[in-house]
């Protein structure tokens, strides 16, 4: 089976030029500057398949993918696989047609402005294991699954999902399969994989367990995403053939998993002279969605003794141009008489070392309303800035991001040479470091964290209308607690930022 999916119609590549003036910026400008995309003054509704039929012509098509309603209308002329095959899908649940063609194209985001509503009625959209493959799957899946003594293979009948999630799907290409996990409601306490059967993915999310039967191994560990706080996506690469089932099973008061789980480090790389970053793998086939801005804490027994410390993974992105496996990444300063950093840097770190349940308070709803984040750092406080930075800078969002960069001197400066080149290839990005032991030559700012410094980029609210403004503050104990009484003193409330402590 090709990999390349090509059009509906079995053509294996099928882009058209686009018309000048309809290139993906062009669509994201269109989508910012206010036009109602979705014909309907934005108000969301719920749409039966008679009222979707309807709208199948080129001055008015709608389409439902995944069980949302998109009026595309206005983004006919911007689809890079021409009008014609769009059409194919308006007025219908186009949700089968887009998968066999692109499952991966990320529509969410770029329909965002175009969304009409939920699509009502009918429920083979909604079948838990509903097979968006790019096969035709018209024959029934494979009958009989093996069972594990606590699991039972639900196939057939639509099993009862757990109370975290409303709905289950998923699609699949030749090389990975992505389960696609809704919630009811967009509180994440904890999302734990596991693999440690052949052939099961089981997944504990907010107390529950859901298990699925793989057809076959899958590359560990997964990648999950949270593409919207009400949405997991768990995407398994994997050789061979397509699979023609993704059976449920369900779980028999299976006990929670435990708190800790044992890691090794599987690298070190220095980012510069004192900080590395560490990689580290699970011993077994499990792993911890870590939410953004949380922490995990680290449990060694070094000589003897049992040392904890809390640290804020790290993701993969662009500053770090990584493309390791690891199932951690931790950026770790290596203080000289640091018992547990410099034991975890020094490359010899073989010894028992297990990671916690992810921890944290931070909400990325706190940020539902705002147009400028501010970032605070001080040394490395920079590790829960670099997941926030990352989320805001995604093309579909409009925030405007500032990083304040407080370090010592200028040989501290982590990823400086990486936050230059994103501020000048991204418009929204800026960054300014401060020095409180800069040599003479620095001809940026110098100090520590000053009410005058804070005031010459924020806007003071003791004085003015609160704007659509938030401050993120990490870094030392003393530093933290500064920036906190100067923003107090600026009129910000707890609304309007976040220390993480
Ligand atoms: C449901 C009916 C649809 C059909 C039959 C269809 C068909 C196609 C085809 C044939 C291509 C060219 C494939 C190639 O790269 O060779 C394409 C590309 C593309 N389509 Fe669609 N499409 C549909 C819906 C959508 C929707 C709803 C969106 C998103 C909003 C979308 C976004 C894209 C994008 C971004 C590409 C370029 C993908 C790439 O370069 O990998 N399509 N489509």
């Amino acid at each position: 089976m090709s990999e390349s999916l090509g059009s509906a119609t079995g053509n294996p590549r099928n882009k058209v030029a686009l018309k000048v003036g309809h290139s993906l910026m062009d669509w994201i400008r269109l989508g910012n500057s206010g036009v109602d995309l979705t014909g309907t003054g934005g108000k969301l509704l719920k749409v039966t398949r008679e009222e979707l039929a309807k709208h199948r012509k080129e001055d008015d098509a709608w389409i439902a993918i995944r069980g949302n309603v998109y009026n595309i209308t206005r983004y006919l002329d911007f689809h890079p696989g021409g009008v014609a095959e769009l059409m194919k899908g308006a007025g219908i649940d186009g949700t089968e047609l887009f998968n066999n063609v692109h499952p991966w194209v990320n529509f969410e985001s770029l329909l965002s402005k175009c969304l009409v509503g939920r699509l009502v009625g009918g429920n083979d959209f909604l079948t838990p294991t509903a097979v968006f493959s790019p096969v035709e799957t018209t024959q029934s899946p494979t009958n009989e699954q093996p069972k594990s003594p606590d699991a039972q293979s639900t196939s057939s009948a639509a099993p009862a999902l757990p109370p975290p999630l409303s709905k289950v799907d998923w699609y699949q290409q030749t090389s990975f399969v992505t389960l696609v996990l809704y919630l009811q409601s967009p509180n994440i306490e904890r999302i734990h994989l596991n693999c440690k059967c052949d052939k099961e993915l089981w997944v504990f999310i907010n107390g529950h367990w859901i298990g699925w039967r793989l057809s076959c191994d899958i590359k560990w560990p997964p990648l999950v995403t949270l593409p919207n706080n009400l949405k997991v996506e768990i995407k398994m690469s994997k050789d061979g053939p397509l699979w023609s089932d993704l059976p449920v099973l369900k779980s028999n008061a299976k006990p929670p998993p435990p708190k800790f789980a044992q890691v090794v480090v599987k690298a070190v790389q220095s980012v510069n002279y004192n900080v590395h970053l560490v990689e580290l793998n699970y011993v077994e086939k499990v792993l911890e969605y870590v939410p953004l801005g949380w922490h995990q804490t680290f449990k060694a027994n070094i000589k003897g003794n049992i040392v904890e410390r809390q640290y804020t993974p790290i993701m993969r992105t662009s500053l770090t141009s990584d493309t390791t496996s690891a199932d951690i990444i931790l950026m770790v300063k290596a203080y000289p008489d640091g018992v547990f950093s410099s034991w975890i840097t020094s490359g010899k770190a073989n010894d028992a070392l297990s990671a916690s349940l992810p921890v944290g308070s931070f909400a990325l709803s706190s940020l539902a309303e705002t147009q400028h984040l501010v970032l605070v750092a001080a040394g490395t406080g920079i590790t829960p800035m670099l997941r926030l930075l990352h989320w805001s800078l995604q093309p579909s969002k409009k925030v405007t991001v500032k990083l304040l960069f407080f370090n010592k001197m200028e040989k501290d400066i982590i990823w400086k040479q990486q936050f230059s080149l994103l501020m000048s290839t991204n418009s929204r990005f800026t960054v300014e470091h401060v020095l409180s032991d800069a040599d003479v030559g620095w001809k940026g700012k110098r100090g520590w964290v000053t009410l005058q410094i804070l005031q010459d980029i924020l806007p003071d609210f003791s004085t003015s209308v609160p704007l659509p403004y938030f401050v993120c503050v990490c870094g030392p104990i003393s530093f933290t607690q500064l920036t906190e009484r100067y923003l107090q003193d600026m009129g910000y409330t707890a609304l309007q930022y976040f220390c993480f402590r």
